[in-house]
């Protein structure tokens, strides 16, 4: 392909990725591959520079632009204007630029929003949304049996502070196929996630459910805690991400040990009538805005709306008093979302011991800024004993 051509297909997919995000369609990066599925032409190095314009153009702005190609015309005026003389209306390439034609401006933060997140970050406002908008490195849980110092070796990774289990690769790469990846001696975590585990702290012996547990990132981290000793139930309403963690759990060795439950959503209890009261630990995991990822997932800034965020306060608040309900005396209910607002995070917390009687026991709110780590909020809820 031309550079021309490029940036035409990438003006192509940012309009589907933005109309994706206002109507809640398949992420970017679907959207990329769907692309490329049908334009046999494009070689790999063709399909790696439009994705970085594609990229490129979401990650310069938090509001939704007008179009794929005010989105791409306001991020190259900003950081790469040699590339504006490529719009030359040569076969296959845009059309010139207008003076007066709309482009996007740079935004840290969804106008929407922004209020909310000032309130929460303060003077350190523009810090935190530059580093929740920048990109990420990949961080890795090494499994328990594996020796951490060798797969460091060969990965050429660092050690995370803080998580002895936790390696890092400053540049991503894909893993997929790599012989530690499919031996199951490695998993993608982010640090977030892996301290999260940490904080929630499960035990050999207890009985743990992991009651939003989607594909099973943090069940596995829940489960080398636990050494294999005890129950570990994992549950979720959405059956593909339950079907996914199947495979996870086989490459870790955890396929007899791990109880995966399917849930109807709203009539969630009905599958775990058998816990009320209970678990020594449940962890909710809940929903949420997905704040906390933005480096990874840039377009989240273009689909959250305050009626969504409303919604998913909603659910985090009901996903909380079934998990207390399971929880049985002297239990704990650890609640986190990947979440940087208040509303989500805790405040929600704070309301929930003043609606359920549990008790507060102590929580951490994570940045990227702060903590090199995806954002979180994770709190404690004690049931007195
Ligand atoms: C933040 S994700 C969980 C991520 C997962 N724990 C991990 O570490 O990879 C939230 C999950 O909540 C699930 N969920 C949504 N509504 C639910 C409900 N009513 N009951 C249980 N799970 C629900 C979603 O399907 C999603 O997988």
């Amino acid at each position: 392909m031309r550079p021309q051509a490029r940036l035409q297909a990438a003006i192509e997919i940012l309009d589907q990725v933005i109309e994706a995000a206002a109507h809640q369609g398949a992420a970017a990066d679907t959207l990329v591959q769907r692309y490329f599925q049908t334009r046999r032409y494009a070689g790999s190095k063709d399909r790696a520079a439009v994705r970085e314009l594609v990229y490129g153009a979401i990650r310069f702005t938090a509001e939704r632009p007008y179009s794929g190609r005010a989105a791409l015309i306001g991020w190259l005026e900003a950081d790469a204007p040699e590339q504006l003389a490529l719009f030359d209306g040569s076969a296959h390439a845009p059309s010139p630029v207008e003076p007066y034609e709309t482009r996007a401006k740079a935004a840290l933060a969804p106008l929407w929003l922004e209020p909310a997140m000032r309130a929460r970050f303060g003077d350190a406002f523009e810090a935190e949304a530059l580093a929740l908008g920048a990109r990420a490195p990949l961080d890795l849980r090494v499994a328990p049996g594996a020796d951490i110092a060798a797969v460091a070796a060969e990965l050429e990774a660092e050690p995370v502070p803080g998580l002895p289990r936790a390696l890092r690769l400053e540049t991503p790469r894909p893993l997929e196929r790599h012989p530690l990846f499919e031996s199951g001696a490695v998993e993608v975590q982010d640090a977030g996630s892996q301290l999260v585990v940490a904080f929630a702290a499960a035990q050999p012996h207890e009985t743990v459910i992991d009651l939003c547990a989607g594909a099973g990132g943090k069940t596995l981290g829940l489960a080398a805690d636990m050494a294999g000793e005890g129950r570990l139930i994992a549950s979720d309403t959405d059956r593909t991400r339950l079907q996914a963690m199947g495979p996870r759990l086989q490459r870790a060795g955890l396929g007899e040990f791990v109880e995966p439950r399917l849930l109807n959503p709203g009539r969630e209890m009905e599958a775990l009538a058998d816990l009320q009261g209970a678990a020594d630990l449940v962890l909710v995991d809940a929903p949420c805005s997905g704040t906390g990822t933005w480096r990874r997932n840039p377009e989240l800034r273009w689909r959250l709306t305050a009626e969504r965020l409303a919604r998913l306060t909603h659910v985090q608040a009901r996903l909380i008093d079934l998990g207390a309900s399971l929880v049985k005396p002297g239990g704990r209910l650890i609640y986190a979302v990947c979440s940087v607002l208040t509303e989500e995070g805790p405040a929600q917390a704070e309301a929930a011991a003043a609606r359920t009687g549990l008790t507060p026991g102590g929580r951490k709110a994570l940045t990227p800024l702060h903590d090199r780590c995806d954002g979180f909020f994770v709190a404690r809820l004690d049931k007195r004993g």
